[in-house]
C-alpha cells in the first residue's frame, strides 16, 4: 500500500539516500538505532517532511505533493503533540471540528473512541495532568477519531514505564487488527511482540526488510545481530551469533571432555525468579545466557554449547 521510490532527504550531517520500500497492510515496525533516519521516513510518509527527491505512493497513487491533512493518515509524534491548553475532550474533538462534523456526531464518536482506549474518565482533564501512558492513549485517540487509512506512530512507548508499556502494546495489537500501522521503535523486544514485518534501518540505509520471523532468525551481519540481542562468539576462526536462550550451559567437572564445547566462567548472575540470566566470561569476551536451574554460582567453571546459531562470518 505505501511505496517509497528513491526517497532521499539530505542535510549536511545526515543523509537518507535512495530509500526504496514497499509496505503492505500488515503491522510494520521501523526498527534501528537512534539517529538512523526512522522518524524522517515516517514524517515523509505523513507528509510533514518533503523528500529532496523521490516519490511516495499510496495504493499506487502518487501522494508526494499532497499535504498531510489531505492524506488522511493518522500521525502520532514522539512527544504526542497534544494541545496543553485544551481538555482531553477538546483535543480529541479538534480534528472533527475541522471536518465540520455536527456536535452530536462528534460527541458520539468521542465517547466510542474514549471507551475503546479506556480514557473515558479523563475527558475533562488537561493533558498536563495526565501520565505518559494516558497522554499516549489520548494522542492515539486524536489520530484514530478521524478514521485514518493508516496509523503512523513515532516511538509510542519510549516515555512509558513497563506497566504502561504493556498496556499500550496490548491496545496497539487490538488497533492493528482494524487498520495498518507503521510503528517506530528501537526496542527489538517491542518489535518482536507487535510487528508482522520489520524494516531495519541504520545510518540512513535500509539494511533488511521482511517478515519478522525471518528477519530475527537471520540477522544480516554482526551489527544487526548485536542489536537483536544475539551473543557474538568467536570460535575456531568463525563468528557465530547465538541468542541467550540458545546457549546451553553445564557445570564443568575436571574429568569432563570438552572437545566440542567452550569453557567459561560465570562472572555475573541475575535472578528473575523462574529463570536466571548468566554472564559468562570466555577468553576475553563475555556472553549472556538464560538458565533455569539453581545449581550454579558466580565463579563456577562451565561448558558452553549452542542449541541453535547463525554463522555471521
Ligand atoms: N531538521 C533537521 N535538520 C538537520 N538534521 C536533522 C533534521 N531532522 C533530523 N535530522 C538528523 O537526521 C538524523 C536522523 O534523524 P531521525 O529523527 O530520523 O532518527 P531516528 O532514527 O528516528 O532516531 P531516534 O530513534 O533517536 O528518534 C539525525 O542525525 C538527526 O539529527
Amino acid at each position: 500500500m505505501i511505496e517509497l521510490k528513491n526517497i532521499s532527504k539530505i542535510w549536511k550531517e545526515f543523509q537518507l539516500k535512495n530509500i526504496n520500500l514497499k509496505l503492505n497492510n500488515e503491522y510494520t515496525i521501523l526498527l534501528g538505532p537512534s539517529g538512523a533516519g526512522k522518524s524522517i521516513i515516517l514524517k515523509c510518509i505523513a507528509g510533514i517532511l518533503k523528500p529532496n527527491s523521490g516519490r511516495i505512493y499510496y495504493n499506487e497513487e502518487d501522494i508526494t505533493d499532497i499535504p498531510p491533512e489531505k492524506r488522511n493518515f493518522g500521525y502520532v509524534p514522539q512527544n504526542y503533540g497534544l494541545f496543553p491548553h485544551m481538555t482531553v475532550y477538546k483535543n480529541i474533538e479538534y480534528g472533527l471540528k475541522l471536518k465540520k462534523l455536527g456536535k452530536l456526531e462528534r460527541e458520539k464518536r468521542i465517547n466510542e473512541i474514549s471507551e475503546f482506549l479506556n480514557i473515558d474518565k479523563l475527558l475533562s482533564r488537561n493533558p498536563t495532568t495526565l501520565s505518559g501512558g494516558e497522554q499516549q492513549r489520548v494522542a492515539i485517540a486524536r489520530a484514530l477519531i478521524l478514521n485514518p487509512k493508516i496509523l503512523l506512530l513515532d516511538e509510542p512507548t519510549s516515555a512509558l514505564d513497563i506497566h504502561n508499556k504493556e498496556n499500550i502494546i496490548n491496545e496497539l495489537k487490538k488497533i492493528g487488527e482494524l487498520l495498518p500501522i507503521i510503528h517506530i521503535t528501537h526496542d527489538f523486544l517491542e518489535a518482536k511482540m507487535l510487528g508482522k514485518n520489520i524494516v531495519f534501518i541504520s545510518n540512513g540505509e535500509i539494511i533488511d526488510y521482511g517478515d519478522k520471523n525471518y528477519i530475527f532468525n537471520n540477522p544480516k551481519n554482526e551489527k544487526v545481530a548485536k542489536f537483536f540481542g544475539y551473543n557474538i562468539i568467536k570460535y575456531n576462526g568463525r563468528l557465530y551469533g547465538v541468542e541467550p536462550h540458545n546457549i546451553i550451559v553445564k557445570k564443568y567437572n575436571s574429568n569432563d571432555k570438552y572437545e566440542d564445547e567452550l569453557r567459561g566462567e560465570i562472572v555475573g548472575m541475575y535472578d528473575f525468579g523462574h529463570y536466571k540470566t548468566l554472564t559468562i566470561l570466555l577468553d576475553d569476551f563475555t556472553i549472556k545466557s538464560i538458565y533455569y536451574k539453581d545449581d550454579l554460582n558466580i565463579g563456577d567453571k562451565v561448558l558452553i554449547s549452542f542449541k541453535k546459531y547463525v554463522i555471521l562470518k
